[in-house]
């Protein structure tokens, strides 16, 4: 399904969804899946260093959550930047090149899943559903300034006043540019732990002309605020002014905190909302490792799933630490859960 830019971006999304059969299931981690397949991300790249190295393991991953039931898969590009790319000694156009790669990646999992139920394997997708029906969009992802500098700033938002909107501006235009131009069908900016960050792809998309749909999904400690501390409400009302955008949630979040976030989002902005949450862990970024948080539990993640659909969330996945074994929980429990809503309307 490739974007058409006659179609407004509002449309889209709800066509999707009524074409998914109501909400959408999200992909879950990518980066630390590839590290469970051995892949070594402690690198200033993290996981845009297998573009380089593994791209057919990236293919495999974005396979698998499709196999699990993933109807949106989103591309290795998280931490792909044109800067990264440069102080590894590579060409602007060899950087270009590997942004498009990962979309290019994500897409043909996607020609392989259809080109199985084109030759009718039969086989059936996470929650049971023969694969023929199985709408998949790929997204382009973009993470943030703080992704870039590799010490885990996508958790603090703290980029310091050297650090201002045209900064931001500046340092994501020409990788916008490119993804939208990928065949992509939407771009997902991740992780966006400040609002001026969000201000600044607001800016940008209409700056440049983007076309192509996106969704602002940002990251929370506190259930209350972005990372930075700023108010998810002021976030979410950046997305809601923005007409590209098709979706506004969070990602990378505790389970626990993800309930009130969406009552918050909601306040705000008749956007659908996407969530997608991590394991609950806690990244190290000096070690570039997960450690198992102490405090509030988080383990059982996938029976918090209906509360965040009946919360009104419509696209749900899981980020950092997630498996496709979560995904395909996830699935099977939003399947069964509209099932029984269905028969109870009989
Ligand atoms: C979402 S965090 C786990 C991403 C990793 C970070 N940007 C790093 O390079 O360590
Ligand atoms: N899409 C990225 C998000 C990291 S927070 C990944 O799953 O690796
Ligand atoms: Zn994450």
């Amino acid at each position: 399904m490739d974007y058409d830019e006659t179609v407004e971006p509002s449309k889209f999304m709800a066509d999707f969804l009524r074409q998914c059969g109501g909400y959408a299931i999200v992909d879950g981690g990518l980066a630390t899946e590839l590290e469970q397949h051995g892949a070594n991300l402690n690198d200033p790249l993290w996981s845009a260093k297998c573009l380089l190295s593994s791209p057919h393991l990236i293919r495999r991953v974005h396979l698998d959550y499709l196999e699990a039931g993933a109807n949106i898969i989103i591309s290795a590009s998280y931490q792909a930047t044109l800067q990264g790319f440069e102080a590894k000694g590579l060409s602007r156009e060899e950087g270009e090149a590997l942004l498009r790669k990962s979309v290019e990646i994500a897409c043909e999992a996607r020609d392989i899943l259809y080109d199985r139920a084109a030759k009718g394997s039969g086989d059936v997708i996470g929650d049971g559903t023969i694969l023929k029906h199985h709408p998949v969009l790929v997204a382009a992802s973009v993470g943030s300034y703080g992704a870039y500098l590799a010490d885990g700033s996508e958790y603090s938002g703290i980029y310091g006043d050297a650090v201002t909107l045209e900064t931001l501006k500046d340092f994501h235009r020409r990788r916008i540019q490119v993804l939208a131009e990928s065949g992509a069908d939407l771009i997902a900016f991740e992780t966006i732990p400040n609002k001026l960050e969000a201000q600044a792809y607001a800016e940008l998309l209409k700056e440049e002309g983007i076309k192509i749909p996106v969704w602002f999904s940002f990251d929370s400690k506190d259930g209350t605020n972005v990372v930075s501390g700023d108010s998810i409400s002021e976030c979410a009302l950046v997305a809601d002014s923005c007409k590209q955008v098709v979706a506004v949630g969070i990602n990378c979040t505790p389970p626990r905190f993800i309930h009130g976030l969406i009552q918050s989002i909601q306040k705000v902005t008749t956007k659908p909302v996407v969530i997608y949450p991590n394991s609950g862990e806690t990244y190290d970024a000096d070690k570039k490792e997960w450690v198992v948080s102490t405090g509030v539990a988080d383990e059982d993640f996938v029976s918090y799933v209906g509360k965040w659909r009946e919360a009104g969330a419509s696209l749900i996945g899981g980020c950092c630490r997630t498996t496709p074994n979560t995904i395909r929980d996830i699935s099977k429990a939003l399947s069964s859960k509209s099932a029984a809503s269905t028969a109870l309307q009989f």
